[in-house]
């Protein structure tokens, strides 16, 4: 970054808050949290952001706000100029000798971010990335950086095979993953197995290479963040040809978070790994959060390679399953805790009130564990209400108003509410206008001709269009996506 004149930093740190004293924190955040300043020099300021969206946005909407209150730090300032942010600049500088830190399994779930960079990598997780530049920055040999390649992320030994329940949700998963894990021949190739947070994936995959290794086979599991990571790193180090040669040799593959594999010479390459291992007739298992032909981030023929194996969606588990799985966590916490018991009607009540995964069911397990243990009480039923209350109300829907949705969406996008309610055509009040209507549709139970009548009068076609075009758009566009996104976590909260 170079800010050319004195000062520009604090200038710009001062323009910062008095934006964010104006809009409120939450669209200071979504609109200038991410924005970097790049130069101050003769009048001009130039800031770069992560998103062309972004771009067009603050150009749109925050162009004279942004000059006048630079012109109260410098007079001179006439202009403000914005760009996109190009490759993987990191956001903040690294220290060379921060060791790259493997990311592991369950420590790779970043968040969602809108910040993809030209050739993709998404900047806030372009961290790998970054931390593939420190480690060619160190003088890694291309011979390190390929024989680092198979060290993949380390499998945390619970996910077994033993410590996995089986039901009706998961059975098609289990069973391939077991067809796998025996070695006998290879008849779907990539297995691709997709679900929504915390159903078991991780676990599943784990299993499976855990078993495959012991019989003496060259495994690499791997997260797709940690596999940009090691391309990237390769790339640097010039090392890309080994790095390919060594993965061409692994016997199974696992690729978890397969939804944050970003970046077009990225995917190429996996491509390229994919078909090499398939042809080869060695194993590839693939997770993600959703199939493969909702993996709009993907190129074509990553996506199409993905659908070519077996495709198995792991899908909530029913009452049953919930029970069983917290039976198994019970029996596995008495081998550290003998005296732990649980009543039986206590596991009733979890499954029946923290739905949704194995995740949640696991984290209730664990509070009543540390309470029984911090306060030597022993579990009831009482205990275990005033214990999970958070948890069993969370996993209730909340219910969202139209008018929390037109509040929100005005908000956030430097509109009135009657601007959303208006008949104008203006592109900047059209949008927020459909994304609204599209989030009253998704996030409340009330039908297209109630939602019209509630958006100014508008028959139920015009919202039936508005709920396609943001679809279309969302899909077309990550930007979008992730901005949609971010306001349904902030309807949510
Ligand atoms: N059927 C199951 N049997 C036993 N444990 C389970 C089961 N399903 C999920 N779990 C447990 O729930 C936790 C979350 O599972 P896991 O990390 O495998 O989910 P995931 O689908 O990979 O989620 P994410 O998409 O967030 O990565 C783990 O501790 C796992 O052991």
């Amino acid at each position: 970054m170079q800010v050319q004149e004195t000062g520009g930093s604090d200038h710009w740190n001062r323009v910062k808050k008095s934006l964010k004293a104006e809009l409120g924190d939450d669209v200071f955040s979504s609109w200038f949290a991410r924005v970097d300043l790049e130069e101050h020099a003769e009048g001009t300021v130039r800031l770069s952001v992560p998103t062309r969206f972004l771009k067009q946005w603050i150009q749109s909407h925050y162009n004279e706000r942004l000059i006048g209150l630079w012109q109260r730090e410098c007079e001179n300032v006439h202009r403000i100029e914005l760009t996109v942010r190009g490759a993987i600049r990191p956001r903040q500088p690294q220290s060379t000798s921060q060791k790259p830190k493997l990311v592991s399994p369950s420590a790779s779930k970043p968040a969602l971010s809108d910040g993809r960079s030209d050739i993709g990598v998404d900047a806030n997780r372009v961290t790998a990335a970054q931390a593939a530049t420190a480690a060619v920055g160190r003088g890694e040999s291309a011979a390190e950086s390929a024989r680092d390649v198979l060290q993949g992320a380390s499998l945390d030994p619970k996910y077994t095979f033993e410590t996995f329940v089986e039901g009706d949700s998961n059975m098609l998963a289990v069973a391939a993953a077991r067809q796998i894990a025996s070695g006998g021949s290879v008849t779907f190739n990539p297995l691709f197995l997709h679900a929504s947070v915390g159903l078991g994936k991780t676990h599943l995959m784990q299993a499976v290479a855990a078993k495959v290794r012991t019989s003496g086979r060259k495994v690499l599991y791997l997260t797709a963040e940690h596999f940009m990571y090691r391309f990237v790193s390769a790339l640097k180090a010039q090392s890309a040809l080994a790095f390919k040669d060594t993965l061409r040799t692994i016997d199974l593959l696992l690729i978890d978070d397969m939804q944050f594999l970003h970046g077009k010479q990225v995917q190429q390459e996996f491509c390229h790994t994919l078909n090499s291992l398939i042809d080869g007739a060695r194993q590839v298992i693939v997770a993600a959060d959703r199939a493969p032909s909702e993996l709009d981030s993907l190129d074509d023929r990553v996506r199409s390679r993905l659908s070519g194996g077996l495709v198995v969606g792991i899908h909530e588990p029913d009452f049953a399953l919930r029970r069983n799985i917290l039976s198994s966590r019970v029996a596995l916490a008495q081998a550290n805790y003998p005296n732990f018991a649980v009543p039986e009607e206590v596991l009733d009540y979890i499954a029946r009130h923290v739905a949704s995964s194995g995740r949640d069911l696991e984290g209730a397990l664990n509070r009543l564990i540390a309470h029984n243990q911090l306060t030597n009480q022993p579990i009831t039923q009482d205990m275990a209400e005033l214990t999970l209350r958070d948890l069993v109300r969370s996993s209730e829907p909340r219910r969202v108003k139209i008018e929390d949705i037109q509040r929100i969406v005005s908000k956030h996008y430097n509109v009135t509410k009657a601007d959303l309610l208006s008949a104008r055509r203006t592109r900047t009040i059209v949008r927020p206008r459909q994304i609204a209507m599209y989030l009253a549709k998704v996030m409340t139970p009330r039908s297209l001709p109630e939602i019209g009548r509630r958006f100014g009068n508008r028959d139920h076609t015009t919202v039936l269009h508005a709920v396609r075009k943001v679809e279309e758009l969302a899909r077309a566009d990550y930007a979008l996506a992730q901005e949609i996104e971010l306001l349904k976590r902030m309807l949510d909260a």
